[in-house]
């Protein structure tokens, strides 16, 4: 079909056509090509629509976004996640600070452990028998060393659940593209057995237990308010900023990252404070200044709060799955200081980490893709669908 022809409304098209000539290059990748198609498609690998076979050995792959385990990994860490993408050296030194601040050590890793541990034990009560397994984008455990392992192992199909719920380049495309890179790492190895198929799990941003985490949540952090303020309060959900082209791009028609947050938060507050209005603001915004990214920031949002003669905010990272070192500098530090210094109570509401009903809810998305069916946005991502014109992150 001429593309030249569809209307902008026409949302069956893809957004992200691929290109005259796009060829699959998986092996021998340079650091600053351009990812394969391979990469760019699912991590390669087609989604089933079948159910998992009886008796094929597979198991889950935890696929985390990594951090420093002490001081003298805070700067290979941070090279590792912005190779390549324009961040100014002192926006780096500045995050560096924040990591140092906490003797070099970042939560995550620890928090990834217990949610690895508390799916094994969700696992084991229902009767499902499937090894967990642990694997980072920047920092180590690497994930090509847990798909050695996997391969070692003799695993045959991994479930891949990214530690992101949500679409967008940095959420769900370059998970796809982690999985491919240690896919491709393994191949390269001619020792090497020849490592599982795998498939990642949708976004799990409306899924009923991740929903109701955040809802708890909520309603705790506005009983720490003061009783007189808490009928009052602003709502705030945050989420990470991304460059405003990053959204454009985000899911099949563009958005997708906005789009699925906004969900994400209503249905929060549907269920803690029904009725009531609240605002989907940003945090944590890096690169250039020259670079457009999604505002308002958290602290500006709050400013205008403050000038808008509110008294109290609750804020709700509805945009992460934990309590990492993004939520603990940004909300607890540098947001909480800002509503300190305009008068607003401030109360910053958890994130799902290891709440019971968030792990339930991803034994059910995990029952869900093995029992087959059409596979949801995240599982089947259109080629380019997220897709963002960047150098590739060189393997580890
Ligand atoms: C959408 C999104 C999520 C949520 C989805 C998901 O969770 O995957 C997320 C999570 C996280 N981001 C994290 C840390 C960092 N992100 C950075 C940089 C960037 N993040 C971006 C986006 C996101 N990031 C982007 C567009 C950049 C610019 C560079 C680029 O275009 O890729 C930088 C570099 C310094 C800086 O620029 O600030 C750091 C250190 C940590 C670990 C925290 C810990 O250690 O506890 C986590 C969980
Ligand atoms: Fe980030």
């Amino acid at each position: 079909m001429d593309m030249a022809m569809q209307s902008a409304s026409d949302l069956s098209r893809p957004a992200h056509p691929m290109p005259e000539g796009a060829s699959i290059t998986p092996a021998g990748q340079q650091p600053n090509e351009e990812p394969s198609l391979a990469v760019r498609n699912n991590g390669g690998v087609a989604p089933s629509t079948a159910p998992a076979p009886a008796g094929r050995r597979d198991a889950v792959l935890v696929l985390g976004f990594g951090g420093p385990e002490g001081p003298a990994d805070v700067m290979p860490f941070l090279e590792n996640v912005t190779r390549g993408r324009g961040i100014p050296r002192e926006r780096l030194e500045a995050v560096a600070e924040h990591y140092h601040h906490f003797g070099g050590v970042s939560p995550i890793n620890e928090q990834n452990e217990a949610l690895i541990a508390a799916l094994e034990a969700e696992l084991e009560t229902a009767g499902i028998d499937l090894p967990v397994y642990w694997g980072n984008r920047n920092w180590a455990p690497y994930v090509e060393d847990a798909w050695r392992q996997m391969a070692d192992d003799g695993i045959e199909h991994a479930y891949v659940l990214a530690t992101s719920a949500y679409a967008s380049f940095s959420g769900c495309r370059q998970y796809h593209e982690d999985v491919a890179r240690a896919r491709v790492a393994l191949e390269s190895d001619p020792g090497a057995p020849a490592g599982p198929t795998a498939e990642k799990l949708p976004h799990y941003f409306d899924a009923p237990g991740f929903v109701q985490a955040n809802a708890d949540a909520l309603a705790v952090a506005l009983g720490q308010l003061p009783a007189e303020l808490r009928d009052g309060a602003r709502l705030v959900a945050t989420a990470h900023s991304i460059p405003n082209a990053m959204a454009d791009v985000a899911g099949p028609q563009g958005h997708a990252y906005e789009a699925e947050l906004q969900r994400a938060a209503q249905l929060v507050v549907d269920a803690a404070a029904p009725g009531r209005s609240f605002d989907l603001v940003w945090q944590s915004r890096s690169g250039p200044p020259s670079v457009p990214w999604l505002e308002p920031d958290v602290n500006d949002h709050l400013r205008a709060l403050a000038e808008n003669g509110e008294q109290a905010v609750v804020v709700f990272p509805v945009g992460f799955i934990s309590d990492h070192l993004e939520v603990i500098w940004d909300l607890d530090n540098e947001a909480k200081e800002t509503a300190e210094e305009l008068g607003l109570a401030f109360a910053r509401a958890a994130t799902a980490g290891t709440h019971a009903a968030f792990v339930r809810s991803l034994r059910e998305l995990l029952a869900e893709r093995r029992a087959g069916g059409e596979p949801r946005l995240g599982t089947n991502c259109p080629a380019f669908c997220c897709f963002v014109q960047r150098p590739a992150r060189p393997a580890a």
